[in-house]
């Protein structure tokens, strides 16, 4: 076989797509969004996926987390393609296998940080042990407002919420949609930073859409989208490359 989910430094693969494709709508309306996208999200790495405005980024994101299917082609995660299983099966591999950040948290506000952290593991039928949920919110620096509720808190303490309820099932990867969008920049840099430590240090695979270059310039490796194609992917990036490369692209 070609290709065993290794990429050429030898590290596992958590994500793959081969050759997927996406079209929204059928016939002459449809709009084909993901064109033959091959590309694989090494373990442990920060990957930052951007785009101009329509690039795909955010069908991408939805196909290689299983909330979408692709209309050709296959996305696996770990060894799992993700169209051998069925909804229900595929709805518990997000569950345990992937944690989800979005822009606007999605906290549930009657809920304590405790409680958000938990839900997850609850869904998935797994107990949530206190030293568990201490551990994972002292992971995000959050361990002294577990007994609070989302309203109590800044929108950095929020985000750290949310990544802790990502966190807490350990997932294979993390996939984060601009998760910094609604932040200012100092505490966009901290959100930044705690996700890639949690690779660094923890050996997370996180994979982030941004629109924002200084944001991506925190990921190890930047993938661009134009047109639903890899347009380019620029190794231990700067946000003035990424900058220059996104208005070689065109406006975003
Ligand atoms: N549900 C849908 N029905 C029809 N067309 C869609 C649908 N979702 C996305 N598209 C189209 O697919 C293409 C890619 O959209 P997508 O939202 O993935 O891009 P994006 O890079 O995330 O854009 P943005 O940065 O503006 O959020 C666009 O042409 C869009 O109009």
């Amino acid at each position: 076989m070609a290709n065993h989910g290794r990429t050429a430094a030898g590290r596992p693969e958590a994500v793959r797509l081969d050759g997927v494709g996406k079209s929204h709508g059928r016939g002459a309306g449809a709009v084909v969004a993901l064109r033959d996208l091959t590309i694989g999200f090494a373990e442990g790495t920060f990957t930052a996926v951007m785009g101009p405005s329509g690039a795909g980024k955010s069908t991408f994101l939805h196909c290689a987390a299983g909330l979408d299917a692709p209309t050709t082609g296959a996305v696996r995660l770990g060894g799992t393609d993700l169209a051998t299983l069925t909804e229900a099966e595929r709805t518990m591999l997000r569950r345990e296998r992937i944690g989800f950040v979005f822009q606007d948290y999605n906290l549930l506000p009657s809920l304590t940080v405790a409680e958000n952290i938990a839900l997850p593991l609850l869904l998935a039928g797994r107990r949530a042990g206190p030293d568990l949920l201490l551990r994972t919110a002292a992971r995000v620096g959050l361990a002294d407002r577990l007994r609070r509720r989302p309203a109590e808190l800044s929108g950095g303490q929020r985000q750290r919420a949310a990544i802790a309820r990502a966190l807490v099932t350990g997932p294979e990867v993390i996939f984060a949609d601009e998760p910094t969008g609604a932040l200012d920049s100092r505490t966009a840099r901290h959100i930044l930073a705690l996700l890639r430590d949690l690779v660094d240090s923890g050996g997370q695979t996180v994979v982030m859409v941004t629109h924002d270059p200084v944001a991506a310039s925190w990921a190890h490796r930047v993938v661009l989208l134009a047109d639903g194609r890899v347009a380019d992917v620029l190794d231990a990036p700067t946000a003035e490359r990424v900058a220059a490369r996104m208005a070689r692209l065109g406006e975003w």
